[in-house]
């Protein structure tokens, strides 16, 4: 199946800011795809360039194979969208607001448009309260609002830009599930997220945004795979267990008053990797008290840390 995205090269200037800086995006047919980076890293420009609503300053992108901008009208009826939220309109209910929506899309068909209707505020759980005005609605109810406009009619691709933004943990939970969901039945999804607890959950696939480039991209268990594993002494003898540590070739020991880390292998597997059989027996030999001893697998989040140098908001 051809890929929904690819893009090559893309690149969007700001005068002279470099807001997405020459990605090779590859989202495959059937992934969910995670789209992280920390606040200002380009994940939205790119969104906005995937979906025509800027044009590149340089690169290009194809989407189901076909080049972009050129065939945005084949494509886009093939794609829902949830970036900065539809125009609502603040007196209609949320009802009357899809129901506007479904009128305009003149790929719908007006006899089926109240089941349309229905079916996507049922599904973002809005049923109930698809009479009040949109004003009405909080944060997180226009939120889901959005997501039903995005779900009006089938399709092959969903872009959602932070579609958990401004949701409590329960409607977190929800859009999750529902995007679960989409994804099971072969819709292929664009997620973007500051919250890597939420692509790691939901996703098959990620990419990490950060000033402007692509720094990482993959299946989802594999990025965690690339990285280091960690070794953790605790010891109130750090400096000596520092020194075992480093005679047996573990890279960046690091201390601080209670213990010691270090790297025990590198990116790719390695064959002059220290055996960690070998580690506490070597401090135990050399006198090193050992209170404690860990190896840490990286998690997805050490991954990120390591390639951006950034914290993350884990939480939500
Ligand atoms: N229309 C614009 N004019 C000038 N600069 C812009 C414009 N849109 C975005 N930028 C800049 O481009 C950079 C990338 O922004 P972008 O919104 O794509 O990041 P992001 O990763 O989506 O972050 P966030 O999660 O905060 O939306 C930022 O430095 C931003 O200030």
């Amino acid at each position: 199946m051809t890929d929904p995205i690819v893009t090559s090269g893309l690149t969007k200037r700001f005068g002279r800011q470099v807001a997405v800086d020459a990605i090779d995006l590859v989202v495959p047919a059937g992934s969910t795809y995670g789209f992280l980076g920390p606040n200002g890293s380009g994940k939205t420009t790119t969104i906005r360039m995937l979906l025509d609503l800027i044009r590149p300053s340089a690169g290009s992108h194809e989407m189901f194979g076909l080049p972009m901008p050129a065939s945005t009208r084949a494509v886009l009826p093939r794609v829902g969208a949830l970036v900065e939220g539809p125009a609502f309109h603040p007196y209609l209910s949320g009802r009357a607001n899809l129901n506007r929506l479904d009128a305009a899309d003149r790929a719908a068909d007006p006899r089926t448009s109240g089941r349309r209707v229905d079916s996507a505020l049922d599904r973002v759980g809005l049923l109930s309260a698809a009479g009040k005005n949109f004003r009405a609605y909080s944060l997180g109810m226009r939120q889901r609002l959005a997501l039903a406009a995005a779900l009006l009619m089938p399709r092959d691709l969903l872009v959602l830009d932070e579609p958990t933004n401004g949701l409590d943990p329960q409607g977190t939970r929800e859009v999750r599930h529902l995007i679960a969901g989409l994804a099971a039945e072969g819709v292929t999804v664009l997620v973007s997220s500051h919250l890597l607890s939420e692509v790691q959950q939901l996703c098959t696939h990620v990419g990490v945004m950060n000033n402007g480039r692509l720094i990482a991209q993959g299946l989802t268990g594999d990025l965690g795979s690339a990285a280091v594993r960690t070794v953790r002494v605790e010891t109130d003898r750090p400096a000596e267990a520092a020194a075992v540590l480093d005679r047996l070739g573990l890279r960046r020991v690091r201390t601080d008053a209670a213990a010691v880390r270090a790297e025990l292998d590198g990116p790719e597997p390695d064959s002059t990797a220290v055996p960690v059989r070998e580690i506490v027996p070597a401090l135990v030999a050399a006198d090193v008290p050992v209170l404690g001893f860990a190896v840490d697998a990286p998690s997805l989040e050490d991954v990120y840390v390591e390639l951006t140098g950034e914290g993350f908001d884990v939480s939500g």
